[in-house]
């Protein structure tokens, strides 16, 4: 049995994360960590189920009083590294699902669960879909140089570029040979219109309501283009992620970051 505390129950993946930690019969929700809603139950709030388990606002007490090995935090950056650090202190290891997080972060993070050995998942994205749609665009930019990726979401999202552009763009610079893209010359007539530069490659950020989660990845080359595409309809589409890594977590003793490093 793996005893789970959730942070950010209220928001579009942790009410989905409570569903999925509530069904499955290896897991056991403990509590949940929520900034504005506290005491013994969460009734019927945000459009969620009323909650049979603990609300903390302060995850220092929630760790105090319940008994817990896997934090599952879908918050934000600012909130999800605080959580990260207080959850190493007590021995219970993190699984991050929120994004935002700096290189310098995640560094910083993974020197404290290896002097803890403790395990520790931050994934950018828990779909599988998306996942391969990395690795492949990881196998494609051996071969093809030029590369730019397009990730559109909801307009509620909070970051930009996407945490999951971000390790795409990662993951390709491994292995791709250096280059600036388009023309040595180019000049942008509007603030933003090459989009953002990693390394040469450029990630373009679209919000609007009516979508969930996607990203496309466009190769070009001589006479030719190769385009990659994910898309998630639905946050249900995170959650074998989700399960996967509760389940993985505990038998690392170090941090992982992406479940690219998860699924072989
Ligand atoms: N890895 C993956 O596969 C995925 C990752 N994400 C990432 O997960 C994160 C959450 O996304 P999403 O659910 O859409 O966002 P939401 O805004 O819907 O949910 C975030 C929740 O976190 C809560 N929160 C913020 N601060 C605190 C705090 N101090 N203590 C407790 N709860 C807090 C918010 O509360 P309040 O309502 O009061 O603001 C809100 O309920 C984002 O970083 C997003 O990028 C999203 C989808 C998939
Ligand atoms: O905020 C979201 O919704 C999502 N965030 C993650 C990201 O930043 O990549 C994962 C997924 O794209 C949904």
């Amino acid at each position: 049995m793996i005893n789970i505390v959730i942070a950010g129950p209220r928001g579009n993946m942790g009410k989905e994360a409570v569903r999925m930690v509530e069904k499955e019969e290896n897991f056991q929700l403990k509590a949940v960590v929520d900034r504005k809603y506290q005491g013994f139950l969460m009734k019927d709030v945000d459009g969620m189920e009323p909650l049979n388990v603990p609300v903390y606002e302060n995850m220092e007490i929630c760790f105090q009083e319940v008994t817990c090995d896997v934090l599952i935090d879908l918050t934000s950056p600012e909130v999800g590294k605080k959580h990260m650090l207080i959850a190493f202190n007590h021995g219970v290891r993190p699984v991050v699902g929120t994004t935002g997080f700096t290189d310098q972060d995640i560094e910083e993070l993974s020197k404290i669960a290896e002097e803890k050995k403790l395990g520790a998942i931050i994934a950018p994205n828990f779909a599988i879909g998306a996942i391969l749609l990395m690795k492949f665009s990881q196998m494609a930019a051996k071969y093809m140089k030029d590369v730019e990726i397009i990730e559109q979401h909801h307009d509620r999202k909070l970051d930009a570029p996407s945490g999951t552009a971000v390790k795409t763009a990662q993951m390709i610079s491994e292995v791709r040979e250096p280059k600036t893209q388009g023309h040595p010359e180019e000049s942008e007539q509007l603030k933003g219109a090459r989009g953002a530069d990693y390394q040469g490659m450029r990630i373009h950020s679209v919000r609007l309501p009516g979508l969930v989660a996607h990203q496309e990845v466009l190769f070009g080359g001589e006479g030719q283009s190769l385009k990659l595409r994910h898309d998630s309809f639905n946050r249900t589409s995170f959650m074998p992620g989700v399960k996967l890594a509760c389940e993985t977590v505990m038998k690392l003793n170090v941090l992982v970051y992406g479940l690219d490093q998860v699924i072989e």
